[in-house]
């Protein structure tokens, strides 16, 4: 079958409407759609995403959450930021799958597995009165080699612990983590002066330095067991929370000894507070709520 042909099938594929939810994990919040129940093309994935995500001609979003059949677990997560970049790990999103899935009848035990581009993650859903108030995610352990991140730029095999890096007119130590997806970590004095504006951006898109980008995150220590936090997100910009920067927050925090590996940690953010574990065995555990907003039907923008 020639490609025009097929595209003609892909772009007749997508149907005319599609039931979505939307669901957010402390603020950051997705358009969740069941690829089990309605077929979506794969190619038009990207821009049903910058579409659905638009506050004004769209449904208004951080990006597009698809949850499909899984060879390897109860159910595939594919990820897509508001811009319509794919990505491969989503701490709230993981959370907001699990509470749907379970509370759908779609799994029966309370602790499964979803599959993500990053590998498969192990989840524990809080069960209250059949509703799922809150979410325990295994997120695996942190990668923290620049080749891992990816970073170029002659750091390539050495760890990403307070590494220099030059942006907007500054010379700023980053920690570098990767949780599946790429993230920069800066501690500063004060979370309401964080250049979250400034660096963000400048270091989200700086691929020759990231040439798969980053997450870029700022946090204040408060204490030994508490962390202020905001982020700019690779695709989506700035968000409330970032589940995955929650994580590699924490991460970042015990390579620079602030806090102790082995302790829980609450991180709070933008759309409150995120309970976050780095157990000495390796895994970095996440637990938070995951909130249903509305269930509706999508017209495809006609
Ligand atoms: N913007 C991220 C994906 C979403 C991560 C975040 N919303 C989370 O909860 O972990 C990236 O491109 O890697």
């Amino acid at each position: 079958m020639d490609s025009a042909f097929s595209l003609y099938l892909e772009v007749r594929e997508m149907p005319a409407q599609l039931s979505f939810t939307k669901m957010h994990g402390l603020g950051n919040s997705y358009i969740y759609v069941n690829g089990f129940e309605q077929a979506l093309s794969g190619k038009r994935l990207p821009e049903l995403a910058r579409n659905v995500s638009d506050p004004n001609t769209g449904i208004g979003a951080d990006g597009l959450i698809v949850m499909a059949p899984s060879e390897t677990a109860e159910v595939k997560m594919r990820i897509f930021n508001k811009d319509g970049s794919e990505a491969k790990n989503c701490g709230n999103a993981l959370r907001c799958v699990a509470k749907y899935v379970y509370e759908k009848g779609m799994v029966k035990n309370t602790t499964f597995h979803i599959e993500t581009l990053s590998g498969l993650v192990r989840v524990n859903v809080h069960v209250v009165n059949g509703t799922v108030d809150e979410v325990t995610v295994d997120m695996g352990t942190p990668k923290l080699k620049s080749s891992d991140l990816p970073m170029t730029g002659g750091t390539t095999e050495k760890d990403l612990v307070s590494v220099p890096i030059e942006v907007d007119g500054d010379t700023a130590l980053m920690t570098g983590v990767s949780m599946g997806n790429p993230h920069g970590v800066f501690f500063v004095d004060d979370i309401e002066e964080a250049p979250v504006k400034s660096y963000g951006p400048i270091l989200a898109d700086h691929h020759r330095l990231f040439p798969e980008g980053l997450n870029v995150e700022f946090v204040q220590v408060v204490n030994s067991h508490e962390l202020q936090f905001r982020v700019w997100e690779r695709g989506s910009g700035i968000t409330r929370a970032c589940g995955t920067g929650a994580c590699a927050a924490v991460v970042a925090a015990v390579l620079n000894n602030y806090v102790e590996q082995g302790k829980e940690i609450t991180v709070h953010l933008l759309g409150g507070d995120m309970k976050i574990f780095w157990s000495n065995e390796g895994s970095v555990y996440m637990r938070g709520p995951a909130v249903t907003i509305c269930e509706g039907l999508y017209l495809m923008g006609t």
